[in-house]
């Protein structure tokens, strides 16, 4: 698990007062990092091009390109004439030692954009703006500095944004790389040090990244045991059995001892898989339940109300988001919601906590769902999305691991089976639904076949392989 920061601006004035570190050291193992990356990973036959803007991000090519010269055929390309007061040390630096200028971008085989880092704001203007887009189509592997520029301190992106392979940011990890608009623009991201360890560098912060290590598979260690030893996943099932069944399956291969599928008989449920039970009530040995998923208004608030009327682990998703009867469950202590966005904004109206649309929503993920878990601290959050986000409390956790192979129906349905199976098992809320998304996630990357191909099924199947 690696931290996460909303800024780092107050981390580097850490290390001027309390560590006295100087910006130009900071700056000076800023570039030496991006000098190692270059020279760990490619050849000194390659040709470097580093485009600068007039900040420190700029300052930062800059002190690259001096690194670099003499070694590798190395140019600077001025985007903006240098302006800060370390652009301009920087720039008479390179010049003492003749670091070549070239007037306008050519191919080259390793590209890095240094043009705007952290200090980016608004938009940018037609000309810088052309200069991105021939950037982008460059054939060269491309570098950002820092973070792309054209990336804000939101996590939003400017209308034309670096497309980098990598991104090597500097000191640590800041929360933007992680909105789900900057996914496609980032790359791989590597972290590298100011002068100080990382550790150090580091404060305290409620917001964390997981790295797929972090997954706890269900452990059945315990040998003198039965199927009621490992819980029973209670699957409230209504209108659409099929969402219902896919989440009742990847809960049974999950780890749940016994799998139940709660509601109406009909004849859609006479197909159901013989390895699942099927019933009316509720299951006395139940310890958690999955509800929601395929739900459709099968069922009145007042039968909800009876399924639900005990105090067992509960994982919530899909349709019951816009029904009334969510603000009850909300005052139950360990309860799990797994809302796309769509389903997260009707949430936060009927809560009464925002009415948003979907984009400003996606705009601003992390604002609303801490919103959302300051008001019901008792929940376990889950937002979806290209990088999912999980909340409890005052304690936020980003999965990164998921990728476009999972946009497709039913993949959520796997995941409440997931979430479920371990909240049957007796994980609690927030681990139930770490490991969970975790699995999720690292089932999809497992998946070998195309990636446009991958099923709700074939996620079940990988299970038996995590
Ligand atoms: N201690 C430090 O201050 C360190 C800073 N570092 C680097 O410094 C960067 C931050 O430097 P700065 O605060 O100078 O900011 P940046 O260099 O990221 O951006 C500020 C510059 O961008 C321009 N700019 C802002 N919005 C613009 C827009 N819409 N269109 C065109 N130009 C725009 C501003 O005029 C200013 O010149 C970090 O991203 C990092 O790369 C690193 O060297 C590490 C140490
Ligand atoms: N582009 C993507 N990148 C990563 N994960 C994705 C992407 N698209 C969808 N997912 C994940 O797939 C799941 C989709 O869930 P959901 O929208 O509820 O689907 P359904 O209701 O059809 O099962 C979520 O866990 C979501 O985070
Ligand atoms: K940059």
């Amino acid at each position: 698990m690696q931290k996460l920061f909303e800024e780092v601006g107050s981390l580097d004035a850490r290390c001027y007062e309390e560590f006295f570190l100087s910006e130009d050291i900071l700056m000076e193992h800023a570039a030496q990092g991006m000098a190692s990356y270059i020279k760990n990973n490619f050849s000194n036959n390659e040709k470097i091009i580093i485009a600068v803007g007039s900040g420190n991000n700029g300052a930062d090519g800059i002190a690259l390109a001096r690194l670099l010269h003499g070694d590798y055929n190395v140019s600077l390309f001025f985007v903006k004439e240098p302006k800060s007061h370390m652009a301009l040390l920087q720039e008479k630096r390179a010049q003492a030692i003749n670091v070549p200028i070239i007037p306008k971008l050519q191919e080259c085989n390793i590209f890095v954009d240094a043009i705007v880092g952290t200090g980016f704001d608004g938009e940018f203007n037609e000309k810088i703006t052309t200069v991105l887009e021939k950037m982008n189509t460059l054939e060269a592997f491309k570098i950002a500095c820092d973070v792309p520029s054209g990336l804000k301190k939101s996590g939003e992106c400017a209308q034309t944004t670096f497309h980098a392979d990598t991104t090597l940011t500097m000191g640590a990890l800041k929360k933007s790389l992680f909105l789900d608009e900057a996914k496609d623009y980032i790359g791989k991201i590597e972290v590298l040090d100011l002068g100080i360890s990382r550790k150090l560098y580091e404060t305290q912060t409620n917001w964390h990244l997981l790295d797929l290590d972090d997954l706890q598979l269900p452990l059945r260690a315990q040998q003198n045991s039965y199927k009621g030893s490992f819980g029973h996943l209670a699957v409230l099932c209504g209108e659409k059995p099929g969402a219902c069944v896919m989440s009742a399956l990847a809960g049974l291969r999950f780890g749940a001892g016994l799998v139940t599928l709660v509601g109406y008989e009909n004849h859609q449920m006479l197909n159901i898989p013989h390895s699942l039970m099927y019933a009316h009530a509720l299951p006395s040995n139940t310890t958690a339940i999955a509800c929601g998923m395929g739900l459709g208004v099968e069922f009145s608030d007042n039968e909800l109300r009876n399924f639900l009327d005990n105090d067992l682990a509960l994982i919530i998703d899909a349709d019951l988001f816009s029904m009334e009867v969510i603000l009850e469950l909300l005052e139950r202590k360990n309860i799990v919601l797994t809302p796309h966005p769509k389903e997260f904004v009707s949430l936060l109206k009927i809560t009464e906590l925002a009415d948003i649309s979907v984009e400003e929503l996606q705009k601003k993920r992390f604002f609303y769902v801490e919103l959302f878990c300051k008001a019901y601290p008792n929940t376990t959050l889950l937002l979806k999305g290209a990088n999912v986000i999980i909340g409890s409390d005052n304690d936020f956790f980003i999965n990164p691991h998921g990728s476009s192979k999972l946009a497709k129906g039913g993949s959520g349905d796997v995941l409440s089976g997931l979430i479920g199976s371990l909240l049957a098992q007796g994980k609690s809320p927030l681990d139930a639904t770490i490991h969970g998304s975790l699995a999720h996630t690292k089932l999809a990357q497992n998946y070998t076949g195309a990636d446009f191909s991958l099923t709700p099924e074939d996620l079940i199947q990988g299970i038996g392989n995590l």
